[in-house]
């Protein structure tokens, strides 16, 4: 088109410019030779609308839209979407799991309290499936005995005080019941928050069940308090004890850490005091199972042979988690698609892997808060200057390095408990594996960390967009302050 240059393409005119620019009669005689030039390969001809390509073909606008390129691999990809809540039958190698939470929750069917519940194990092996599939069936069958049945399910990951979380179940009642939340997300107490949950429940259900989803990441801000999630437990599992609750009240804490219930306070663990159910990481087997139950996400003659046990092989290398094996199915039907290939093929599978690799961390940490990033930058920089031939970060020296950083850049400072909370957040995006340690007869207990990748390319990333750099200048003195450090810690 006419006085379409380069520069316009690179710098679009403000909307109300494209606006007269399209309400403008194109004034021919005032065309000069450089326009010309510059004239792009396509035009359009105002009678037939057709498309005048260099080539010399013609297709109509209609026929462009028309086109519908290669058949997409995909029927039906919410399938494959991480958040689709699945039918029952596709459920896969979960049966013990399945029993346990069907027997802990008959109860209520039967007018009786059930118990509460921890239900922990790694990422992504089934803790909100298999929880979700039993509550949803018991919501069911309750409404068809005209009973009301509650469920209140927050994830606790986002959520940094008790404030915030009991905020957010009254949050999940008033939309499940559809009444107004009635309360104000700040300037009034817990208490008050409290209060109208009680009330939202007491007017709306029979029964009901709080779940608690990471629960362990609710930690509160405040040191040396007890944790947030403490708090909450023994709050909501003494609700129907107190009378606060009328009906019957169970407490559900989903959790990849094992050892959780070693945090929480004596009388939290009394009230609480709940059933565990565990749930392991899957094996290749199970998740190629859990693959093949959903291969009806693609078209039927979409999946090359060898896709689902090469998705599956990969999965359950990292720690085998189902969310992974999906998002990696997924991605591989997506770049066939972008590709235009009509089919999914092992290629397509490695380079979604490879993709994932890659843009996991740096996606990861363009997300982070400066804080976070802190946090991070601190534990990595333990594994990555250490002068020990080993990556395992105890958590006290990452907080210690972390408080020397934040100091050096004159920024705030968070609790230890709140560090700790953001580098184990880390793990659910497959960057550090956490453990709990020991440092033996009366010393407590502490977190260990550990990179799965490098933590220096991590460093590298970090220093990349943020005030971090300051820190970088300084990498002799940060080496040394890491290895007094610890070696102050292992001597103790
Ligand atoms: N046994 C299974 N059969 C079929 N699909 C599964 C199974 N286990 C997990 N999935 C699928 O994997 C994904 C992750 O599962 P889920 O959210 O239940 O894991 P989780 O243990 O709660 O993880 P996290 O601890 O990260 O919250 C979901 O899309 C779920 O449908």
């Amino acid at each position: 088109m006419a006085g379409n240059n380069q520069d316009e393409a690179a710098h679009p005119p403000p909307d109300n410019q494209i606006r007269s620019d399209l309400n403008e009669d194109v004034d021919v005689s005032e065309t000069n030779s450089e326009d010309i030039k510059e004239t792009p390969s396509e035009d359009i001809d105002p009678e037939t609308e057709e498309v005048a390509t260099e080539e010399g073909n013609q297709r109509s606008i209609r026929e462009m839209l028309d086109d519908e390129g290669t058949e997409s691999v995909f029927v039906n990809r919410d399938l494959v979407e991480p958040d689709t809540i699945i039918d029952e039958e596709r459920i896969v190698g979960r049966d013990d799991q399945l029993e346990s939470v069907v027997s802990f929750l008959k109860p209520t069917l039967q007018g009786n309290r059930p118990p509460n519940m921890l239900l922990y194990g790694p990422a992504g092996t089934g803790k909100s499936l298999i929880i979700g599939a039993v509550t949803q069936q018991i919501i069911d069958l309750c409404e068809s005995k005209g009973e009301r049945f509650g469920v209140v399910d927050i994830n606790c990951q986002p959520i940094n005080t008790l404030d915030q979380a009991v905020y957010e179940l009254v949050q999940s009642v008033a939309s499940d019941v559809g009444a107004p939340v009635g309360v104000p997300e700040t300037g009034v107490s817990t208490k008050r928050k409290y209060r109208r949950l009680y009330e939202l429940i007491n007017n709306h259900y029979d029964s009901v069940i709080f779940i608690l989803d990471e629960i362990d990441l609710l930690v509160g801000r405040r040191a040396n308090d007890e944790p947030a999630h403490s708090k909450l437990l023994y709050q909501l599992s003494r609700a129907s004890n107190t009378n606060e609750i009328e009906g019957r009240v169970s407490v559900a804490a989903l959790t990849n850490d094992p050892k959780f219930m070693q945090d929480i306070d004596g009388r939290a663990e009394s009230s609480f005091n709940p059933r565990d159910v565990y749930f392991p990481d899957y094996d290749a087997t199970q998740l190629r199972e859990i693959l093949d139950n959903r291969r009806d996400a693609f078209r039927e003659d979409a999946l090359e042979d060898g896709v689902i046990p090469l998705v599956a092989a990969f999965a359950a290398q990292s720690h085998g988690d189902a969310r992974k094996a999906i998002d990696l199915f997924r991605g591989a039907g997506d770049l066939a698609d972008e590709r235009g290939d009509g089919e999914v093929t092992e290629d397509h599978v490695r380079e979604s892997q490879e993709e994932i690799d890659k843009d996991r961390s740096l996606k990861l940490v363009e997300g982070l808060t400066m804080q976070k990033k802190v946090s991070l930058y601190a534990t990595a920089a333990v594994a990555s200057y250490s002068n020990q031939p080993r990556s395992s970060v105890p958590s006290p020296v990452g907080f210690k390095i972390y408080q020397w950083v934040t100091d050096e850049l004159d920024a705030d400072q968070m609790t230890r408990e709140t560090y700790v909370k953001y580098v184990k957040e880390l793990s659910t995006y497959g960057l550090i594996s956490t453990s709990r340690k020991s440092r033996g007869r009366g010393g407590g207990m502490f977190m260990e960390f550990t990179f799965t990748g490098d933590p220096e390319s991590m460093m590298k990333r970090i220093v990349d967009d943020t005030r971090l750099e300051a820190i970088a200048e300084k990498e002799e003195l940060l080496h040394t302050v890491v290895n007094t450090q610890l070696r102050d810690f292992h001597e103790q």
